[in-house]
């Protein structure tokens, strides 16, 4: 059996070893050569898995350690009887951290308390449903959109897009690339959607860049329809618009869901569908050696107030680095995907803390409590 495994997936090198001839490449160096004569590919967003790749190949799997698989041309792999599993919510919980690290940099640079705003959440699946918890704990009202869940019979309470354009004050995307049909996602926000907005919101895209029409969103931002704008994922990565990334208040190089966590959860998901299909005896696998935090404890000054809470986020996660990283070095953009710091999710940090309700908030954030 042979594997090609992109060579930035953690954690994964040794574990196919004793059972295959195992080849690492880079995301984008997987070629049609390469693929030839291989069984499975383990890819990440960066390896296209189209007719051009595969074509005449005798690819029989192939496991993506993401979310999202619109990467993945599944009509051709369905005609080829290619099989292939994402790892859904694998990185949710990232996404999810990301968020709340947006609320704590409005708080910290612009001095904003999301508390009592209103956020919109649009795709409310693995990762919108954990952002709605997260911004429910820090006092937000959150309104929910997600019609082909509400068509489906979910018991939740849903707004639809335009109560969330009449009402909200954030509104985040958490929604799958779709291209085509009834709740296609292509360029969603586009001039009609911005037109319509009324409260001037901040608009969030940590799903998939082309669920934002960059030239609408751009001339909404000049002509002030739109407060601000937090932008993970481009359309064209990495040839981003220079201008959108001057004018965003927060650009990242779609690295929501880059926690050590959620890629050592992405992993283990691809490491079980291969080995469920192949019949390998690596179901009950698990990544070793998940780096600790470098400051696990975070000691609280009890009179700190809202403030104390927003800087124990920004302990975690302090998002504004990347931004400075990604606004001075657009060229590395892959290279600072690929060389990510280590980024751990609040379940690996304790917070020492006496003050009671702060400790409610943490708790829900799934902090642990000292
Ligand atoms: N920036 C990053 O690093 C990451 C980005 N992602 C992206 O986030 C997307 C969402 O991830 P999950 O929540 O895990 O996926 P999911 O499949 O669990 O949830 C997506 C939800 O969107 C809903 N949806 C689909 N079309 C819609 C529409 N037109 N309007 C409103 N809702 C719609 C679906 O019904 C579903 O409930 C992924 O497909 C991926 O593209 C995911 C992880 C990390
Ligand atoms: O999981 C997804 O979907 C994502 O977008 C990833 O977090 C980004 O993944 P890669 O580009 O590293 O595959």
């Amino acid at each position: 059996m042979k594997i090609i495994i992109d060579d930035k997936i953690p954690f994964i090198q040794g574990v196919f070893e004793p059972y295959a001839k195992v080849i690492y490449v880079g995301g984008s160096d997987f070629t049609p050569q390469l693929v030839r004569d291989a069984d499975a590919l383990i890819i990440r967003t960066r390896t296209k898995c189209n007719r051009s790749l595969l074509e005449g190949s005798k690819v029989k799997f192939i496991a993506t350690a993401t979310i999202g698989f619109d990467h993945i041309d599944r009509d051709y792999c369905a005609s080829k009887g290619i099989i292939w599993k994402n790892a859904p919510g694998c990185n949710s919980w990232s996404v999810a951290q990301y968020m709340a690290a947006v609320f704590a940099l409005l708080f910290i640079n612009k001095g904003v308390d999301v508390q009592g705003k209103t956020l919109g959440i649009v795709g409310v699946g693995n990762v919108g449903s954990k952002v709605a918890k997260y911004a429910s704990a820090l006092g937000m009202r959150v309104l929910l959109c997600d019609p082909p869940l509400e068509q489906s019979g979910s018991y939740m309470d849903f707004v639809s897009l335009k109560e969330i354009k009449e009402q909200c004050d954030i509104i985040t995307f958490h929604v799958p690339l779709s291209m085509e049909g009834e709740h296609k996602t292509f360029h969603m926000v586009d001039e009609q959607f911005l037109n319509e907005c009324s409260r001037t919101p901040i608009l969030c895209n940590t799903c998939r860049g082309e669920v934002f029409s960059t030239e609408s969103v751009l001339l909404a931002l000049k002509e002030k329809m739109i407060e601000e704008v937090v932008i993970d994922c481009w359309e064209d990565e990495p040839a981003i618009n220079q201008e959108l990334l001057n004018l965003a208040f927060i650009a990242t190089p779609h690295i929501a869901g880059y926690s050590r966590d959620g890629k050592a959860m992405g992993t283990t998901m691809s490491v079980h569908s291969m080995a469920a299909y192949f019949k390998l005896p690596l179901l009950d696998w698990s990544p070793e050696g998940i780096e600790p935090p470098v400051c696990p404890i975070i000691d609280i000054d009890v009179h700190g107030g809202r403030s104390a809470l927003w800087n124990t986020i920004y302990h975690t996660y302090p998002i504004e680095k990347e931004v400075d990283l990604l606004k001075h070095h657009v060229a590395t953009f892959e290279q600072q995907r690929g060389d990510y710091p280590l980024r751990r999710e609040f379940p690996a940090y304790t917070v020492k803390t006496k003050d009671y309700p702060f400790q409610e908030v943490l708790a829900k954030l799934n902090f642990n409590l000292l």
